[in-house]
């Protein structure tokens, strides 16, 4: 099951990350008690081991800024969150990098239908730490996709079991407060997941 520990603003809890076996970590470059600079973000992911996927994270922004910030911090992923056009994706393919499309249940909820590398399904605000009825998506996307919002060490186990997702994105339920990370609970977040078992 891939781990994504989201929201990253300060070196040691990059290295937490890291250290506790995420396969990628991501920096908020859009409007968050979590955003960082472009600049910050390219401190934060030369920390980063070539194994781990670092990943910008934005929402509501156009193509040419979400290039800009992606190609000044030097990460390896772009997740996008909202509504985006088709058209988005599509702009931004040449860069290289993996796209992440970020939506709600509401949503198309194909991975690839966006032309975008991998899916994430969030609660319906981004960041929020509120649980969502995961179990009610079960069986409806496809492909590559990760589950999100409101899933904590306490949590995931029961969640993973609900949705039966490919992976799983954490930001709040990993915090000491808003936009402060735990060492202790991303730790303890990771080894829940590995721990876990979807349902049969
Ligand atoms: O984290 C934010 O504040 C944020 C703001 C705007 C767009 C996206 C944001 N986060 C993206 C993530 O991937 C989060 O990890 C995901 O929404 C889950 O958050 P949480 O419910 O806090 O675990």
């Amino acid at each position: 099951m891939y781990v994504k520990i989201c929201g990253l603003t300060e070196p040691g809890h990059v290295a937490a990350a890291v250290e506790a076996g995420a396969d990628a970590v991501g920096f908020v470059m859009t409007r968050s008690p979590r955003q960082i600079a472009p600049e910050r973000a390219a401190e934060l992911a030369a920390l980063v081991p070539g194994h781990v996927l670092t990943v910008g994270v934005f929402r509501g922004e156009d193509p040419g800024t979400v290039r800009a910030a992606a190609l000044t911090s030097g990460v390896r992923a772009v997740q996008l969150h909202g509504r985006h056009p088709h058209g988005d994706f599509t702009a931004l393919k040449d860069l290289g990098a993996v796209l992440i499309r970020a939506v709600d249940a509401e949503a198309d909820l194909r991975c690839g239908a966006y032309d975008e590398d991998l899916l994430l399904v969030d609660a319906p605000h981004a960041g929020s730490g509120l649980p969502w009825d995961w179990a009610a998506i079960r069986g409806r996307p496809s492909g590559h996709w990760l589950l999100a919002g409101g899933l904590t060490p306490a949590n995931v186990t029961e969640a993973i079991a609900a949705a039966e997702p490919w992976g799983v994105d954490v930001s709040s339920g990993v915090e000491a407060s808003p936009g402060v990370k735990d060492p202790a609970l991303i730790k303890a977040f990771v080894k829940a997941v590995r721990d876990a078992r979807p349902a049969s």
